[in-house]
């Protein structure tokens, strides 16, 4: 038995799709949406998706600002760029590439971002609406609300199922295990202090892993017929792009997500869905 591969490609292009009916909406309205991305130095999965992001937003005519700083911008630098943004009407969605380089406090950039531009969804105020499971009009990290939306497209069942999360990171692992309680399923949270991890990931119905060590996943690892996410983003010597699970797991895995292709076009594709949302929410325009 080999495991279906959830193709993230295929979904992505759906949701484009859509955004790219929504972005004309709005652009008829009088309004483009806009992202800008800040780059501090050159993270290289960053630079991927940098690259990836800047070619999406310009197929989809988005009015789309890159600001790469070199890796000794200081603080002050960055917080500067943050607040322009901030006050730039053209702008609805705002980003900053994580990681920072180790001299930039990376809370105090998150906590500056203007909560309703805030496209990644790492505000306190918005992790803690996603929390609470409070309000509406929040945005939500795109890597996992792009993950939630290809288990829905998979038809894959969340409510009262056992989810494992490997990682606990602000961008994925967090996030994600607040949008599974939120989908009633039971989730645990697996970082690098815990014990047993490979008993614990063999109980997962759904296992989601954002570590970003190639192989770590192996096929004794994981329950048979059980959907695997691999969030990971390897660059092998060889120059191969490769996530956290091993190929192996496609022999006991029911269904799988392959790297590349697929949970990174679902974070692009969700992006620019969410920065067609922030726009019009921010503008009180209608985008269907
Ligand atoms: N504030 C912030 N938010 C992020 O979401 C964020 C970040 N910082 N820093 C870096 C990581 C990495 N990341 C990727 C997203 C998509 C692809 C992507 O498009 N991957 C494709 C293409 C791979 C290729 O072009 O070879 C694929 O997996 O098929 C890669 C990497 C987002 N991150």
């Amino acid at each position: 038995m080999t495991a279906t591969v959830i193709d993230g490609r295929a979904v992505a292009k759906e949701i484009n799709a859509v955004t790219a009916t929504q972005t004309a909406a709005l652009t008829s309205q009088g309004v483009i949406p806009g992202l800008a991305v800040i780059m501090v130095g050159d993270d290289p999965a960053s630079a991927i998706y940098v690259r990836n992001k800047e070619r999406r937003a310009g197929k989809l005519q988005f009015n789309s600002v890159v600001k790469r700083l070199p890796e000794t911008a200081t603080q002050v630098e960055v917080l500067d760029l943050v607040r322009h943004y901030n006050q730039d009407p053209a702008i609805h969605g705002i980003l900053v590439q994580s990681p920072l380089p180790a001299h930039l406090n990376e809370e105090e950039v998150v906590m500056t971002i203007a909560p309703q531009k805030d496209v990644d969804g790492l505000h306190p105020k918005n992790l803690g609406q996603l929390f609470a499971n409070v309000g509406h009009q929040y945005p939500v990290a795109c890597t996992p609300k792009g993950i939630m939306t290809l288990l829905d497209r998979y038809d894959v069942p969340l409510a009262g199922k056992q989810v494992v999360m490997v990682g606990r990171s602000r961008l994925v692992g967090k996030p994600l295990v607040a949008l599974m309680n939120n989908a009633d399923a039971t989730v645990t949270l697996a970082h690098r202090h815990t014990h047993h991890l490979a008993e614990l990931t063999k109980t997962a119905d759904v296992l989601v892993v954002a570590v970003g060590q190639a192989n770590l996943i192996t096929a004794d690892m994981v329950k048979p017929g059980a959907t695997v996410i691999d969030v990971g983003m390897n660059r092998l010597a060889d120059g191969t792009l490769t996530g956290d699970v091993a190929a192996e797991v496609a022999n006991v895995a029911g269904a799988i997500t392959p790297v590349p292709g697929g949970v990174g076009p679902m974070t692009i594709a969700t992006l620019m869905q969410q920065t067609v949302q922030l726009a019009a929410w921010q503008t009180g325009k209608q985008v269907q």
